[in-house]
């Protein structure tokens, strides 16, 4: 049988987390998670946000396994100050090494450099995984849906909250919605992406977002180029997005997201 890309990766996510366990005690890992750098409010930054304008997450992310190199000139401190200047309310940073050339460094450098919060962007199946984003300085984790069971998410929840971190819990049809939603975080992603397939349509966010209930904050991810495409999905109430490649294209990071940032919704009185 052939394996999804989602399916791939968790096959090495979960050989490199034993490999990590064993050179890193989880006592280890906790003893620097317990003292990091104190937590910044995540979900509550973007949802003030997102009542003044639109809340962004703003995607620190080299390469992908759909698009290969994304961007050649990649200084995580850099690009965080400069999202931090074009008015994103938080990072997110890909810490996968095999699909995303990510790093665990990345994220220190990209928090030491301003003061957004931080999300951890990586393939979370273990609470040491949770301790571990803890350590580096993360204020976020990312539990997706489509790839733990029921028991497996509430258990990174919990790690999450029990180190005052928040979590954003990522779906993509009904079925991970609904299981989402009998979680306690408020912050629920809508990912445009299909993982198994990196296919890649708003129509997602189009159909799912009528089944988010109105004290929960969406977050509309991947797949965003364009000022009309958040008016778009604010439409159909979406606030906060997480976006990635259209900003790391640009060379004008600070730039971009300040033109991204634009609200046509409010500057044409709509
Ligand atoms: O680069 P984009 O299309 O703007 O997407 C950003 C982000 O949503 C995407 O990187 C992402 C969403 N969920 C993920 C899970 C794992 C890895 C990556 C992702």
């Amino acid at each position: 049988m052939t394996q999804t890309i989602l399916e791939k990766i968790k096959a090495y996510k979960l050989e490199e987390v034993a490999a990590d366990k064993r050179t890193t005690p989880l006592s280890e890992v906790e003893a620097l998670a317990a003292n990091a750098s104190p937590v910044r409010p995540f979900a509550e930054a973007l949802f003030d946000a997102s009542k003044e304008n639109y809340g962004l997450i703003a995607e620190i992310k080299k390469a992908s396994p759909s698009k290969g190199l994304i961007r050649e000139d990649f200084h995580p401190a850099e690009l965080a100050k400069a999202y931090a200047e074009g008015g994103a309310t938080c990072l997110s940073v890909l810490t996968d090494t095999p699909s995303f050339q990510g790093a665990k460094q990345f994220l220190i450098d990209a928090r030491a450099a301003c003061d957004l919060p931080v999300l951890r962007k990586d393939f979370m199946y273990d609470t040491y995984q949770v301790a571990e984003a803890r350590s580096m300085g993360a204020d976020c984790i990312l539990i997706i849906m489509a790839s733990v069971s029921d028991t497996q998410a509430s258990e990174l929840e919990d790690a999450a909250m029990h180190y005052g971190m928040d979590a954003l819990i990522e779906t993509h049809n009904a079925e991970e919605l609904e299981r989402a939603l009998a979680l306690k975080s408020r912050m629920i992603g809508i990912n445009n992406r299909n993982l198994n397939t990196f296919e890649t349509t708003l129509d997602t966010t189009r159909t799912l977002s009528k089944h988010v209930p109105g004290e929960r904050m969406m977050v509309c991810e991947s797949g965003l180029n364009s000022p009309e495409d958040l008016a778009d999905m604010a439409r159909y109430g979406a606030r906060s997005f997480l976006i990635g490649e259209s900003l790391m294209r640009q060379e004008d990071v600070a730039s971009a997201t300040r033109h991204l940032l634009a609200n046509p919704l409010r500057a044409g009185g709509m």
